[in-house]
């Protein structure tokens, strides 16, 4: 790759490496990733997946390596200070919080964004918060609708899934709700890069096929993503290239026809018979 073609990368991770005891999870793993690109990562359980995600995403600091985000060493910085940068990502088993209700999970990633892009907002904004509940300050009172409006707005972006369940808390909610839940808030912060982990893990073919259509419309708008994925046909689909992780190390990268036919990753998939897709490579490949 060229040195023009290197620095218009959004992301860009060179040769990380994380150790957990014997076992080296993820081994000298670099990728990159244009604006505007969509590109996933898969591999048979356990190759190093998420826990590649935990590196890039400040949740976990690599033995070995760099992350570049935007030119910016961004190797072992807190998710918070990420967030602001425009890094949001997604979790494999969802994370949201189960009290607050669908918007406020929502209104949560709006504030996170606020608070990054203002100075001094945790202390000063909770004074303003108090004062605008003792004065009902105009300027705050807008803010907030502008905020519930925008949140509103993501919230519809997933269709009738959510909406009608926009003030329910979502631990009352549907597991595949919640991560469209989960989806929504890191929306929410405007990212400029989303790292979505296996987000149609645990839903039927319909709900596999609105995700589709969601993270097209995405992609369509011009987000950059980093997708973890174990359906693949939806990687097919979606991507613009596809690397492949086995025991932490990336064997094959390329186009998503490519990557198929190619004999290493029809070699992993085929030694781990009993894992996610697994087959469905092994059948398109044959
Ligand atoms: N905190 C940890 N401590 C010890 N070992 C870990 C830790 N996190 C991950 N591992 C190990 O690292 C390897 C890679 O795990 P990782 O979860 O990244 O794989 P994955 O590709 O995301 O798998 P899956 O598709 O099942 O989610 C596995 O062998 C896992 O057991």
């Amino acid at each position: 790759m060229t040195t023009t073609a290197m620095t218009s990368m959004l992301l860009e991770v060179r040769d990380i490496t994380r150790r957990f005891g014997g076992l080296t999870a993820v081994d000298a793993v670099s990728l990159a990733i244009a604006p505007g690109e969509l590109v996933s990562v898969i591999g048979p359980n356990g190759a190093g997946k998420s826990t590649l995600f935990n590196l890039i995403t400040g949740l976990d600091t690599p033995d070995a390596g760099r992350v570049t985000f935007d030119g910016r060493d961004i190797t072992g910085t807190r998710p918070e200070r990420l967030a602001a940068l425009g890094v949001a990502r997604t979790f494999q088993h969802g994370r949201v919080f189960g009290n607050l209700s669908v918007l406020d999970n929502v209104l949560v990633g709006a504030h996170a964004r606020l608070r990054a892009t203002r100075p001094g907002w945790p202390v000063f904004g909770a004074v303003r918060e108090v004062l605008s509940a003792l004065v009902g300050s105009p300027a705050l009172r807008r803010e907030d609708t502008a905020l519930r409006a925008e949140a509103r707005e993501i919230i519809a972006g997933f269709g009738e899934r959510l909406l009608p369940r926009i003030d329910h808390p979502t631990h009352s909610l549907s597991y595949a709700n919640r991560r469209r839940v989960e989806i929504a808030r890191a929306l929410a912060l405007h990212p400029r890069i989303l790292l979505l982990d296996e987000p149609t893990a645990g839903m039927n073919e319909t709900e596999t096929a609105e995700m589709l259509v969601l993270i097209q419309q995405l992609k369509a708008r011009g987000l950059t993503i980093l997708l973890i994925e174990h359906k693949l046909d939806l990687v097919m689909r979606l991507s613009d290239r596809v690397i492949v992780l086995d025991n932490g190390t990336k064997i094959a990268e390329g186009l998503p026809r490519d990557v198929r036919n190619h004999p290493r990753v029809i070699e992993a998939y085929l030694g781990h018979r009993n894992v996610g897709g697994a087959q469905a490579v092994a059948a398109t490949a044959a």
